[in-house]
């Protein structure tokens, strides 16, 4: 059977490594690392890969508003979403004390997450790589001593680094939902309940309470709307939408579409449950 591409940001072992692998449960799968965002989607659109796993937002560190922007850019399509909670470790070569650490290599989402018990250890200096799972290997390939990663259990176990702190993260609720994106639109889903879009035009108070009301007249729930950052004048801005049937998000954007320019569905998906259960209990610094 053959194996579907995945590109991810990050390598093997990486939270995108382990998102992907759940995005496609069921199906043989071939995860294809990338360093940045963009080269990700590059990746998608030269057809490269398959499909591509993409984290979108995080409980801790919100939004990555400029994922939306890629995904629009690179005319890509949202096929699915996933929920999946993250569990941050510190971690170094077997045998190093914390006190003895200079440095601490994570992705900057991971090092965000992070934030108080970095406080709480000043003597960490906080270094950002592209990955939480390759700051690991780094750490592994160049015997780097009085050095310390954050990342996932996962990749303590494949690069045979030591925990000396688990479950580091600010809160025990640290969840990040990732998009499965592809090249071409899906097939209409009949149990869509959620839409994300991106539309152009700064919106006026009386356009905001045209399209409100429109919202509310279809009972579709507006759950996100930003600006997404620019280096243009052009106030591309992202929604996302829920409602209970597909037909209700259609009919809305539908009367949506006049009041607003460019607008452009990502994505007809099924809302992905948030997870209610917990990683574990936070253990503050469990110190070795
Ligand atoms: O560094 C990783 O392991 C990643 O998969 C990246 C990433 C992110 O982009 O937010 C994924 C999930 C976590 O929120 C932390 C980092």
């Amino acid at each position: 059977m053959n194996r579907t591409r995945i590109a991810i940001q990050g390598g093997p072992a990486s939270f995108h490594d382990a998102a992907a692998r759940q995005l496609l449960a069921g199906n043989p799968v071939e995860t294809v690392p990338c360093t940045t965002f963009r080269s990700l989607c590059a990746a998608l659109q030269q057809a490269e890969v398959d499909v591509a796993a993409m984290a979108i937002e995080n409980t801790l560190a919100g939004s990555l508003l400029p994922n939306y922007g890629l995904v629009q850019e690179y005319g890509l399509h949202i096929a699915a979403e996933l929920w999946m909670p993250i569990d941050q470790n510190l971690m170094a070569l077997p045998g190093q004390r914390i006190d003895a650490l200079q440095t601490v290599l994570s992705h900057p989402v991971a090092l965000a997450q992070c934030s108080s018990f970095l406080q709480r250890h000043p003597h960490l200096h906080p270094q950002e790589t592209h990955d939480t799972a390759d700051s690991a290997k780094l750490i592994q390939e160049q015997q780097l001593q009085n050095t310390a990663a954050i990342a996932g259990k996962a990749a303590a176990a494949l690069y045979g680094l030591e925990i000396l702190a688990e479950g580091i993260a600010e809160s025990n609720q640290n969840h990040t939902r990732f998009l499965l994106l592809q090249r071409e639109q899906p097939a209409t889903l009949a149990i869509a309940n959620k839409a994300i879009l991106t539309f152009r035009k700064p919106l006026h108070t009386s356009t905001l309470t045209l399209l409100l009301s429109l919202l509310q007249k279809h009972r579709v729930e507006l759950a996100l709307l930003q600006h997404l950052p620019s280096t243009t004048e052009r106030g591309d801005m992202v929604a996302e939408l829920e409602a209970e049937h597909v037909e209700q998000l259609q009919e809305a954007i539908g009367q949506v579409r006049p009041l607003v320019e460019e607008l452009q569905v990502l994505g007809l998906l099924q809302k992905a449950a948030r997870p209610a259960a917990t990683v574990s209990e936070k253990e503050t610094a469990a110190i070795h």
